[in-house]
């Protein structure tokens, strides 16, 4: 078994009308029927596009948001059915570190009182004085200066908060840490440096992570599996090096085309998928495939009518998708409205406007 076991996890957030009587109008679908496994000492690497209902899922396997149907299974416990008072216990071994460093501490904590705060509530570290020793080991583990212990905030980088969140999480000693968007509000150069050091704790730690994120890049080196997120569900999943070597799902063929190589001749002889359309809203998925809508491949009924669930298609692939293998295959025609062969420099646009968001 599997750490961390996600079974058709569904998260449905009621939307509500009426001054005097609430009355439930509808649904957002933020997740609509998830599995996943995060083996021990792995990394599962979670990507799609802003409103996919990444971070809901993230949240929703520490309880931050219930969820409404499914299960989260945890070394052996499904943590969906545990009264709140065992959930603490499961707490303290599943952190999550944020996208937002400085939203996420307390500016008029010092950096000792922000990370003892959570040891004493879970009864870790002993005496002060064993607690401070703790928190200094754990800030050379991340990269920071013990004189950090007394300093706040505010006094620190982008990059450096988000070391002392990553520390927040590492005090507590969890087999899990979930990472929601670890480094998108940082600098690409910093970039680099917290996945490098998520990495090297992960190898010395026997961590276990879920990274969500954005971008496609950012889980690329260390992911050991992606799975790909559309409108609340995986469209598809596979070991990252077979993801990128040949992506099956329409949806991930886009996502990738954007993402700039650096050989010119790889990048001109690459096949480009500009998607046509908004994403719809999770409060009305379209019906049948929830891509068919922007889909280059999509065929008349089948797509619209039946939802495809994950299959496996070979070559470590899962794939959501009712023409996999003919589109693998080439036999299945595109609709041209909808695949623009587009420049080097509109692509350049995309991914700058999309690095913007
Ligand atoms: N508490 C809530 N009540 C109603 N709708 C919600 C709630 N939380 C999230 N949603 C909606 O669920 C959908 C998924 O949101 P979620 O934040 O999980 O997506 P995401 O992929 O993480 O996007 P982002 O990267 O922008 O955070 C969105 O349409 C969002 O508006």
């Amino acid at each position: 078994m599997s750490l961390l076991e996600l079974d058709d996890v569904k998260v449905h957030f009621p939307v509500k009308k009426g001054l005097v009587f609430d009355r439930t109008v509808g649904h957002v679908y933020a997740v609509d029927g998830v599995s996943l496994q995060v083996e021990e000492g792995q990394t599962y690497g979670l990507v799609g596009e802003s409103g996919c209902g990444k971070t809901t899922l993230g949240r929703s396997v520490l309880r931050l948001v219930e969820i409404t149907d499914g299960s989260v299974n945890f070394d052996g416990t499904d943590l969906a059915k545990l009264p709140a008072k065992e959930m603490r216990t499961f707490r303290r071994r599943l952190q999550m570190v944020f996208q937002d460093p400085l939203g996420s501490l307390n500016p008029r904590q010092n950096i000792e009182s922000i990370l003892s705060e959570g040891m004493a509530a879970h009864g870790i570290g002993g005496t002060r004085e064993e607690r401070r020793e703790k928190i200094r080991d754990i800030l050379t583990k991340v990269g920071l200066p013990a004189n950090a212990l007394s300093r706040y905030p505010h006094e620190f980088s982008g990059g450096q908060r988000q070391r002392i969140g990553i520390a927040r999480a590492l005090v507590l000693e969890p087999d899990v840490i979930i990472c929601d968007e670890p480094v998108s509000a940082l600098d690409v150069s910093i970039q680099a440096q917290v996945i490098n050091l998520l990495e090297e704790l992960q190898e010395s730690l026997g961590l276990t992570y879920l990274v969500i994120a954005h971008d496609l890049a950012v889980v690329r080196h260390i992911s050991d599996v992606i799975g790909v997120m559309y409108l609340g569900s995986l469209v598809e999943e596979a070991p990252s090096d077979a993801l990128y070597a040949e992506p099956r799902h329409p949806y991930t063929k886009a996502l990738m085309s954007a993402v700039p190589v650096p050989d010119p001749e790889v990048e001109d002889r690459r096949e480009r998928i500009l998607l046509t359309g908004d994403l719809p809203s999770p409060a009305n998925p379209p019906a049948g495939c929830r891509f068919h809508t922007r889909c280059p491949w999509a065929q008349d009924t089948l797509c619209a009518t039946e939802r495809p669930v994950l299959k496996d298609v070979g070559g470590g692939h899962k794939v959501a998708c009712h023409f996999a293998a003919e589109i693998a295959a080439g036999t299945v025609e595109r609709t041209a409205a909808s695949v623009v062969p587009a420049t080097r420099e509109e692509m350049t646009d995309r991914v700058v406007e999309a690095a913007a968001e």
